[in-house]
């Protein structure tokens, strides 16, 4: 339980910062059921009591009591969970930090794939498939569950159900995996090519000190310093870099490079590098898409390209070190692109 798997490397599929949201819960007594997806770490005060009880960062039920409130018609209590990103499930971590006389035995998840938009009756009358088996939980730990493609086939997903058996609470819930996007949304209109809701990634990053390179393409302004990328002070004068594997293949016309709220540490200047390795990690084939430009504190940075190469890659390097809060890039897929999404979407209906 100690070593942390590499799932946790991907994206939280989940979490509020992009897009989850917790829809139903049988029971909330104690603790609201939105806290499970909360991006920050969980907190604890001891001692601290409203009118409800102890306070609590995580979704916390009462105790179920037969025919009691909170608990009818259900076995045990349970929670749904809409993925902000709809996509691949490899892995789920369940942490029930802080909960010690109260945390669940067990716990178990299970996954549904539900189309449109569905209202909570909806989805408790959805088809859900086990995607974590009955697991046996302890106190004040993160638990970490590889999700196993059910039957060899990998499914994209929408929802997913956190069922603690019998009650109890749990501080955070994370459904680690790779977005698929809906290929409908992306054909024929300009998208944000780098955007983690339309499937790219970052692949590599330099540094990663005091936030999370992944930050710099979530949806969404970034409010404060932390919500963006920031690197640890450079004494080498190398210079920090992130690499992003985009949506597909596509033609960028607007980048923005936004250092919003990086006033005493933003990067003096970038330059901005493309690769086009459909298939494949990009390599060291890097051409120039914006040349060496100088950066202003706290300041949105628009370049407008024209007749850019297409890319399925980007290099932006920061020099030489700081933050930066969101790189976007607005541009169309190229057919072939799009074709790369499309199958995408297919092979994981
Ligand atoms: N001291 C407690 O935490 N008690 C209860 N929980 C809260 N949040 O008050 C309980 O019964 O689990």
């Amino acid at each position: 339980m100690s070593d942390t798997p590499s799932f946790t490397r991907l994206t939280d599929l989940a979490a509020r910062d992009v897009g989850g949201a917790v829809v139903w819960a049988n029971d909330e007594f104690f603790g609201e059921k939105e806290a499970l997806i909360r991006p920050e770490l969980p907190t604890f005060s001891p001692h601290t009591f409203g009118h409800k009880g102890q306070v609590v960062d995580g979704w916390e039920t009462r105790r179920r009591r037969p025919g009691g409130p909170g608990v009818q018609g259900t076995e045990h209590d349970s929670a749904i969970i809409r993925l902000g990103i709809p996509g691949v499930v490899r892995g789920v971590t369940v942490d029930t930090a802080f909960f010690i006389g109260n945390y669940p035995p067990h716990a178990r998840v299970e996954a549904a794939s539900v189309p449109g938009f569905p209202t909570p009756a909806d989805l408790l009358a959805a088809e859900w498939t086990e995607i974590v088996p009955v697991s046996p939980l302890s106190g004040d730990c993160e638990h970490h569950f590889a999700v196993e493609a059910a039957g060899g086939a990998e499914r994209r997903f929408t929802h997913v159900r956190l069922a603690m058996i019998p009650d109890g609470g749990i501080a955070r819930f994370r459904v680690y995996g790779e977005p698929v996007p809906d290929p409908r949304f992306l054909a024929g209109v300009p998208v944000d090519l780098a955007a983690l809701t339309n499937g790219a990634q970052i692949v590599a990053a330099s540094n990663m000190f005091f936030s999370a390179p992944e930050n710099l393409i979530k949806p969404g302004e970034s409010r404060v310093m932390g919500e963006g990328w920031e690197t640890a002070r450079r004494r080498d004068g190398v210079g920090d870099w992130i690499e992003v594997r985009l949506a597909a293949q596509g033609v960028p016309a607007v980048i923005e490079i936004d250092t919003a709220n990086y006033k005493g540490n933003a990067p003096d200047h970038i330059v901005l590098l493309g690769a086009d390795r459909p298939g494949e990690p990009a390599g060291s084939d890097w051409f120039e898409v914006i040349g060496q430009s100088s950066m202003l504190p706290d300041y949105r940075h628009r370049f407008r390209l024209d007749d850019a190469r297409p890319v399925t890659h980007l290099r932006l390097e920061v020099r030489p070190d700081g933050g930066v809060a969101r790189l976007r890039v607005l541009g169309t897929l190229t057919d072939s692109g799009l074709a790369a999404v499309q199958a995408r979407w297919q092979d994981n209906a």
